[in-house]
């Protein structure tokens, strides 16, 4: 059996220690002694976490594997130090049978790169007319726990009250895309306000999302079930789910890191890599969504990495597909955003981009302590490397990157996944045994 020595990390609340692992399990924590070790990374002054989770991905494997595969967005998802992706069900065909997410999660498992965890879709071909197989994809070998018409909104109240009823007794979560279509129909792909009147551009505004937030923690209260928002991204959407998490309603919700950066006068230059959906908000709705991520009001970091081939996304502006990427980056843009300036400390950043999606998603393997006996899932950070991206450089098939040429400072160094290195610097690894790990 190969065993992984991994030498004077910083973990959480503590010095230096160094971590054995080996048969996929961290077995020792402290001081060890290497004799007998087949790898050596050297971690000193790197920041050791639990392997970052993420629960909003869209791998498009199926269907559209120009834009990505699950190869390739396990390759960039490694590199961005996630131990495990949510894979959203908008593929083609939808993940909405038994078959079609555990297809997914054993081409996840071939790569062995992250885990790869088939999220399943809500309705029948996300069309939200029909409830999908809920049952069989949660009794199915993929264990679907998470469920969403990603791309798409839960829009009628009927379906959304009947699918939170049938997850109910085993767990599951709906993770909501809060677009109310008669406010914000397809078109729609700038916030409404300023910039939109001048830039002549379909306004997306924030009530559209506001208004199934509200009615969907409503519908959590009321089923006694689980709900997620995804990406959220206006101030008043937070002050929903604040005041729905002190009723003791059972919802949670993540935040982009996009949407905790970049404002809507981005827009200005009609680039295309700008338009994500839901859109650039103004910079009141980002500082808002900062201090939500902070002071617990939303749960998790997601990126919602979504590629696009060049063909859908270098459009005019009103024709290209919505979407950015997200995982390569998503550990930079936290750390200079929210770890430098003294907002969040690293334990913060366990909490919402490990321990909290692990645990919104039910994965048991993941977002745990780094002590004795825990799987061996881990990133190591060097939190004063300094990052310049560069989009041609991208393990991701596409090339939509909205960072390409910003510097950010924290860096990931090595990702440890089930015990294997599925990225590392080469020189941080003992020669002798260094290749057979470092994929
Ligand atoms: N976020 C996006 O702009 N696009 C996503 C769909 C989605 O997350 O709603 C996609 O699948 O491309
Ligand atoms: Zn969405
Ligand atoms: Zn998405």
């Amino acid at each position: 059996m190969s065993r992984l020595l991994i030498k004077g990390a910083r973990l959480l609340g503590a010095e230096g220690a160094d971590l054995l692992v080996e048969d996929g399990l961290i077995r020792e924590v402290g001081r060890v002694d290497a004799t007998g070790v087949d790898t050596t990374v050297d971690a000193d002054g790197l920041v050791a976490l639990p392997g970052l989770v993420d629960l909003h991905v869209h791998l498009r494997e199926p269907g559209r594997e120009d834009a990505e595969t699950i190869a390739t967005g396990s390759a960039a998802a490694a590199a961005g130090g996630f131990t495990a992706v949510f894979a959203m069900a908008n593929t083609s065909p939808v993940t909405d049978t038994a078959e079609a997410a555990e297809r997914v999660l054993d081409l996840g498992a071939a790569c062995g790169l992250t885990q790869v965890v088939p999220v399943g879709a809500v309705t029948k071909g996300l069309e939200g007319v029909e409830l999908a197989e809920l049952g069989l994809m949660a009794r199915s070998r993929a264990r679907v726990r998470v469920f969403s018409d990603d791309g798409k909104c839960v829009h009628d109240a009927r379906i959304m009250r009947r699918a939170l009823e049938y997850i109910k007794p085993f767990g599951g979560v709906i993770s909501q895309h809060a677009q109310d279509p008669r406010l914000a129909d397809a078109s729609a792909c700038c916030h409404e306000g300023e910039v939109s009147g001048r830039l002549g551009l379909p306004g997306w505004p924030g009530i559209a999302e506001e208004s199934i937030v509200a009615r969907d923690v409503m519908l959590a209260r009321h089923t006694g079930s689980r709900v997620h928002i995804a990406h959220v991204s206006t101030a008043a959407s937070v002050e929903v789910i604040r005041w729905a998490k002190a009723q003791g309603i059972e919802v949670t919700a993540e935040v982009t890191p996009h949407h905790l950066a970049l404002t809507t006068d981005l827009l200005t230059g009609y680039d295309p890599v700008y338009k994500v959906n839901p859109p650039l908000r103004p910079a009141e709705d980002v500082e808002a969504l900062r201090q939500a991520l902070v002071d617990g009001t939303i749960d998790a970091v997601a990126t919602d990495h979504a590629p696009h081939a060049r063909h859908d996304k270098e459009h005019a502006f009103v024709d290209a597909a919505f979407g950015m990427l997200g995982l390569e980056t998503a550990l930079p843009v936290v750390s200079e955003l929210l770890v430098r300036p003294g907002l969040l400390d690293w334990a913060g950043v366990a909490r919402v981009m490990s321990v909290n999606p692990a645990r919104i998603g039910q994965l048991a393997g993941q977002g745990r302590p780094l002590a004795a006996g825990s799987p061996a899932n881990l990133t190591l950070i060097d939190p004063d490397r300094a990052v310049t991206v560069d989009a041609a450089t991208s393990r991701s098939r596409s090339r939509n990157n909205p960072w390409h040429g910003r510097t950010f400072t924290g860096a990931v160094v090595t990702t440890v996944h089930r015990g294997r290195v599925t990225h590392g610097t080469d020189h941080q690894l003992t020669p002798s045994t260094a290749t057979e790990n470092a994929l």
